[in-house]
């Protein structure tokens, strides 16, 4: 099998990283190129073997599978780059929220995925979520998610909640981290304790809690419930927490969502598509 990366930004260069580490691909299996070929020439200094392509459509012309890498706006200019050269029983990934199976079906002749991947991939862990276009059959679902699964764990899910598990896989680590970094400056500042210890206790902490929420059985609740001790110390922190954070999540969604329906129009313009 052969895979291309068209964009090597951040994401596309970390799904490569990540497929080459965990042994799924090997370098030489492996055709990128990207709008500066600098980007790709590094990765091919970093993985000896690696196929550096000087143009999209060479990456087109050599790839079984091929993961679009570019950011929502930048994909019509890139189809209408690369649409002569794809053929029917070839697989286009796209990795982005705003751009709708449906878009590229109705320009490709190839067959369609959307899987949205998250930064903790370089870890080979964390969830990549996956929506098939019509023209994918089981054999090629098989095909995808055996390859993600060496960099993570693949799940199906519909598109019209790609905004909102996108918010809590790709999204979270961002936000997560956010809080943390809030909570350890309190704790130099008002203790002065060294930051890196503590960044290094919370990342064990965090990894621990994601394994009671998976492997664990745990709910978020249950685990509130069993560190709180009645009349104990979390018990208060965790109503102050409560307090103060009414309504935030409620704000945060509507963010997303209100980003995600600006880019979804300007792709709907692009693509010629007035359904949504
Ligand atoms: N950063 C993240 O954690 C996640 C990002 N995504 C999605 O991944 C997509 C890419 O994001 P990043 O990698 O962070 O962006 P990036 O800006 O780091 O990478 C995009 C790359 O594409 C290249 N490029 C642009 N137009 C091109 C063209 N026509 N031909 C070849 N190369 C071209 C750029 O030079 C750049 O290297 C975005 O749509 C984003 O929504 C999805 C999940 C997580
Ligand atoms: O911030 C962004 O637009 C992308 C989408 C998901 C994670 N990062």
């Amino acid at each position: 099998m052969k895979v291309g990366f068209i964009g090597t930004g951040s994401m596309g260069s970390m799904l490569l990283d990540a497929f080459i580490a965990s042994g799924a691909l090997m370098p030489q299996q492996i055709f990128a190129s990207n709008r500066s070929l600098e980007k790709v020439n590094l990765l091919a200094q970093r993985h000896p073997g690696l196929n550096v392509c000087s143009s999209n459509v060479e990456t087109v012309k050599n790839s079984d599978i091929v993961f679009l890498c570019v950011k929502p706006l930048q994909y019509k200019v890139l189809i209408d780059e690369i649409g002569n050269e794809v053929k029917p029983n070839q697989i286009l990934v796209s990795i982005t929220s705003p751009v709708q199976t449906h878009h590229l079906e109705s320009v490709l002749t190839c067959k369609i995925a959307k899987i949205i991947p998250s930064i903790t991939h370089l870890t080979l862990s964390g969830a990549s979520l996956c929506m098939y276009g019509s023209r994918i059959n089981a054999e090629d679902r098989l095909l995808l998610e055996k390859l993600l699964g060496f960099i993570s764990r693949p799940l199906e899910i519909q598109e019209s909640h790609v905004r909102i598990t996108s918010d809590f896989s790709s999204c979270g680590p961002a936000f997560i981290s956010f809080f943390l970094d809030q909570w350890i400056q309190a704790a130099v500042e008002m203790t002065g304790i060294g930051r890196e210890n503590l960044t290094e206790l919370a990342g064990e902490m965090l990894l621990g809690t994601g394994k009671l929420l998976t492997e664990g059985g745990f709910k978020p609740h249950e685990l509130q419930e069993r560190v709180a001790v009645p009349g104990g110390i979390t018990a208060e922190a965790l109503a102050l927490l409560k307090q103060s954070l009414d309504g935030v999540f409620h704000q945060l969604i509507s963010t997303t969502h209100a980003k995600y329906d600006e880019d979804l129009s300007k792709c709907n313009t692009l693509f010629g598509d007035s359904k949504t």
